[in-house]
């Protein structure tokens, strides 16, 4: 049996060395090669993971933050031979461990490898990339790269959500037409946010009712409204019951084409990625995740 891990040393900081060190500890009663390879730029978690695909690891355990999650589940997806996914979060969101209910502590994320408990989980694909957890256009989602490295050490998920609010008072609406397994729906719009699991922004109450393998995005239109408006949002948010509201169209759907009359940003699990238009779909059950026994919900 062969495991790669995938670390990225610069989400572990000085205590990346100790990480690597615990789970190779852990991982040598079932694996006999265990490969390391520390990430030194963008696109290199990508490429690990595909050649793990082609070189038939039978898991891949990723090390760092959200970025790097991605990355290795976009060297992973659509590959012949996908080897296991292993989680172990060292970011400040962590949203996949989060909704997948892999412990925030890297020692524990390691511990519950050895449980060998592998579920498989959906993973979105929009144009040539995929996706763990979210996409999203608007100027909320814009306002997420305003959010500096220092602003999120200091608040973490707190910080997107208090630039998300500067963004919504100030914000533009924008035009939009979104194509579902339910029909279509036009107008303008806020904010539009399509989630595979219930955790975006490390915020667990957007999408309580998405499960990680139901095949389905939960998608959630802010439709244009007033600021009082907005303000009456927050409690159904905040209780899990956004998609209630009449403020918002909510559709869960297996896939979605969005179009709009200008090119504007989207954002893919917190990143920003090739603008507007693009199509989407679900890949069901597409990765095996390792989890843990104690923890499974949704
Ligand atoms: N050795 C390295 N030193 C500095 N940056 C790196 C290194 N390896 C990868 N990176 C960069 O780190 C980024 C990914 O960071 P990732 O999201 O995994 O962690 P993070 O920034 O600590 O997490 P979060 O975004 O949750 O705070 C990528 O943009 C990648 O290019």
């Amino acid at each position: 049996m062969k495991a790669m891990i995938i670390l990225n040393p610069s989400s572990g900081k000085e205590k990346a060395a100790d990480y690597a060190e615990k789970i190779e500890e852990t991982l040598r009663d079932r694996y006999d090669d265990i490969d390391i390879r520390r990430t030194e730029k963008e696109g290199d978690a990508e490429a690990f993971a595909t050649e793990a695909c082609l070189s038939l690891y039978d898991a891949v355990i990723a090390m760092g933050g959200d970025g790097t999650i991605n990355e290795a589940i976009n060297g992973l997806a659509e590959q012949k031979h996908r080897p296991a996914l292993g989680i172990i979060p060292l970011g400040t969101v962590n949203d996949f461990a989060r909704a997948l209910n892999i412990p925030l502590d890297p020692y524990e994320a390691i511990a519950i490898l050895n449980e060998h408990n592998l579920r498989p989980v959906d993973i979105g694909k929009i144009n040539e990339h995929y996706f763990a957890n979210v996409i999203a256009v608007g100027a909320i989602a814009e306002a997420s790269y305003n959010v500096s490295p220092e602003m999120k050490t200091r608040l973490g998920s707190l910080a997107y959500f208090m630039e998300g609010a500067k963004s919504f008072l100030n914000g533009e609406a924008i035009d939009l037409v979104v194509e579902h397994e339910g029909g279509k729906w036009e107008g303008r719009t806020f904010l539009l946010i399509a989630a595979l699991t219930n955790s975006v922004g490390g915020f667990e109450a957007l999408a309580p009712h998405a499960n990680v393998n139901d095949g389905k995005f939960h998608a959630f239109i802010i439709k244009k409204m007033s600021v009082p408006k907005i303000a009456s949002l927050i409690p159904s948010l905040l209780k899990g019951e956004l998609k209630e509201s009449e403020e918002v169209e909510y559709m869960r759907t297996s896939y979605l084409n969005v179009t709009s009359d200008k090119p504007h940003v989207v954002n893919i699990d917190g990143e920003e990625g090739e603008p507007l238009p693009f199509k989407a779909k679900v890949l069901p059950g597409h990765l095996d995740v390792f989890v843990s026994f104690n923890n499974e919900k949704n």
